[in-house]
This record gives C-alpha cells, structure tokens and sequence, in this order.
C-alpha cells in the first residue's frame, strides 16, 4: 500500500514563508512512513491535492489578510461532490511584524479549509494551536539566526500532521 502524502504548499514572494515551508516538510519527514511533496502553490497540481491525506499550506501577510495568490489557489481547489472532505488540513503564515496579521492568516485559511470538509489542526505546542508562524520583520525577529523559535514550532506542526496522516483510515 501507498505511503501517505502530505502536501506543504506555500506561496513566497521573498522567501520567507518558503524558509518555514521547508521547517515544517523537515518535520513530518522526521516521522518517516510518509510521503512528503513541498512545492510553491503555483506548482501544485490537481491531482496532488487528490492524493495527499494532508495539506499544510501558508501564505505571507498582506496587509493583514492572506496573500490574493493564496485565496485564488483554495479557489481553485476542486469542490464538487467535495473531494478534499476528510482531508487533514494545517496552515503557516509570515509576517513582518508582531500582531499585525499572522494570526489573523491562519485561521482565514483553516476557515476556507472547513469548507472544503477538512480535518484541520494546529500544531504540536499551545504557541502553535493554529499552526505556524513567524514574524521576519520586526525586533529580534528582523535576522535568520534568530528564527529557530519559529522552525521548532514549524517542525512540530509538519510531525503532528504527519503522525495523524498515517492514523487516517
Ligand atoms: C504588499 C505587502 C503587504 C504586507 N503587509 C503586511 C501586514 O499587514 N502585516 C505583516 O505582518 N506583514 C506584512 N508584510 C510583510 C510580509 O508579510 C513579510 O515580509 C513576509 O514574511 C513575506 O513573506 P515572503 O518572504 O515569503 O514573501 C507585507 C508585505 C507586502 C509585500
């Protein structure tokens, strides 16, 4: 029998959000016994979203909203007959600042994912209960060394849906 797959797609205008992308298929890989596809959302094909048992996906704060590229990507998701139902589904986001949208990202997109019937989850610890973040602009923040923070909790959520995708029927 097939592996499950879990799909981590994002979009990454200046990297980012492709940094905490790849966190989070490090951690599911950790689990080993799954499969995983990391691709840029302009790469995903319809029949990857057929075949994952998951979908973590992530987009970079826009003027506190997701990405348009993002929304337009889970408009394109097929919906007739509701083939993405039962699904596991997780969300990331990055913003540049402190409170000013990262949250808000995740769950507009863990919201389009339950209508699509997805199981959705956060992450494995209560600073990732709905998903992944990080903040690349601002503070302390403001330098790739001091990210690790965020890629742990980013590992963690890639190894809880993991974990779970293999628990699916
Ligand atoms: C048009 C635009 C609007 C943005 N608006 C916000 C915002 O409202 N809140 C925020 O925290 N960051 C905002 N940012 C910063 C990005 O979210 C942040 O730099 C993010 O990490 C970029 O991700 P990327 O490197 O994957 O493209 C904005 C960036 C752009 C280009």
């Amino acid at each position: 029998q097939d592996q499950p797959m879990v799909l981590v797609a994002y979009f990454s205008q200046f990297g980012n959000t492709q940094v905490l992308a790849e966190a989070i298929a490090d951690g599911a890989e950790s689990v080993g016994g799954v499969e995983i596809k990391l691709l840029p959302i302009d790469q995903v094909e319809t029949q990857d979203l057929f075949k994952a048992s998951a979908i973590i996906l992530g987009s970079p704060v826009y003027n506190g909203n997701p990405a348009p590229q993002v929304l337009e990507f889970i408009n394109s998701w097929p919906f007739e007959g509701r083939p993405l139902k039962d699904k596991i589904g997780a969300a990331f986001a990055t913003g540049g600042g402190i409170s000013i949208g990262e949250e808000g990202v995740m769950i507009d997109i863990l919201r389009a994912m339950l209508i699509h019937g997805m199981i959705i989850v956060g992450g494995e610890e209560v600073e990732a209960a709905f998903g992944a973040s990080s903040i690349t602009g601002e503070g302390p923040f403001n330098s790739s060394k001091n990210q690790e923070l965020f890629y742990e909790k980013a590992r963690g959520l890639g190894k809880r849906v993991a974990l779970l995708a293999l628990r699916l029927p």
